[in-house]
C-alpha cells in the first residue's frame, strides 16, 4: 500500500462523515439553507486566499522546477477556476459574489487556515503537501459520489458545483499531489511520516469542520471586537 493509500484508509470515517454531512446532503438535494451557503462562500473566499499563500510558501521550499510549475499552475487554477463553483452558489442564493468578499473567518475556518500556515512555515515540503491534500481529495470524492447518486441534470440548482468537483481536473490535482507526497514519503524518517499523517488527518477533520461551521453559521459570539478584520 502506498503512503497516501494508508492515509486515505485511516481517514475513511472522516471522508464518510463529510459525504454524509447535512450541508453536502443539501447540495445533493439542491436544498441547502441559503444562510449556510452565504456563510460558506464568505469563508471560502478567504480560505482560498490563504490556500494560495500556502502554495506560494511551498514554491519557496521547492528545488525542482517541475514542482514550482505545479504549485504555480494551482495558484492560477484557484484564481481563475475555483470561482466557478462560488458563482454557482451565489446564483443559488441570489447574492452577488462581490458582496460576500472580505469577511473575517469564523473560528473553525480560522483554525483550518492557521493549521495549513503552521505547516507552510514550520514544516517540510512533505508536511505541507500532507496538509494541503485533503482539500482537493475530499472535494473530488464529494463530486464523484454526488454525480453517481444524483446524476444531476441542468435543472439541478447546483449542477455546476457538482460537475466542477467531479471533473478530471480535480482528479488530476489530487493525483499529482498524491504522487509527490508518496515519493517524498519514500525518503522520510518515521518521525516525519508521523508528522505528515498528523497534518493530513487534521486537515480532513478541519474539512469536515468547515462544512459544520457553514451549516451552523458559526461566529465569534463571545469576542465580537476581534472578528471585525480578516485575520490572515
Ligand atoms: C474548505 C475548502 N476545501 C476545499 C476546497 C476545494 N479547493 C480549494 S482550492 C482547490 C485547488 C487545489 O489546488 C480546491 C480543490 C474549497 N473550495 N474549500
Amino acid at each position: 500500500m502506498t503512503f497516501t493509500e494508508q492515509l486515505r484508509q485511516e481517514a475513511d470515517p472522516i471522508f464518510e462523515a463529510i459525504i454524509e454531512h447535512p450541508f453536502v446532503r443539501g447540495i445533493a438535494a439542491g436544498n441547502v439553507p441559503k444562510e449556510a451557503v452565504k456563510h460558506y462562500v464568505k469563508a471560502d473566499f478567504e480560505y482560498l486566499n490563504a490556500f494560495m499563500h500556502v502554495y506560494g510558501i511551498a514554491i519557496s521550499k521547492c528545488h525542482d522546477r517541475k514542482d514550482m510549475a505545479f504549485f504555480s499552475e494551482q495558484i492560477n487554477f484557484v484564481i481563475n477556476s475555483e470561482t466557478h463553483p462560488h458563482h454557482n452558489l451565489c446564483n443559488y442564493i441570489g447574492i452577488p459574489y462581490e458582496a460576500l468578499q472580505g469577511y473575517p473567518l469564523p473560528p473553525s475556518a480560522d483554525h483550518y487556515i492557521k493549521h495549513m500556515k503552521h505547516y507552510a512555515h514550520e514544516g517540510s515540503l512533505g508536511e505541507i503537501l500532507a496538509a494541503l491534500l485533503p482539500c482537493p481529495w475530499t472535494y473530488l470524492e464529494i463530486g464523484n459520489r454526488l454525480m453517481d447518486e444524483v446524476k444531476p441534470d441542468e435543472n439541478h440548482p447546483l449542477y455546476e458545483w457538482i460537475h466542477f468537483y467531479a471533473d478530471g481536473e480535480m482528479e488530476n490535482t489530487t493525483m499529482k499531489l498524491r504522487r509527490h507526497l508518496d515519493s517524498w514519503a519514500e525518503g522520510a524518517s518515521e518521525r516525519e511520516k508521523k508528522a505528515m499523517t498528523d497534518a493530513f488527518i487534521k486537515s480532513c477533520q478541519l474539512e469536515w469542520g468547515f462544512w459544520e461551521m457553514s451549516y451552523n453559521v458559526e461566529t465569534w459570539d463571545l469576542n465580537p471586537k476581534h472578528a471585525t478584520s480578516t485575520s490572515l
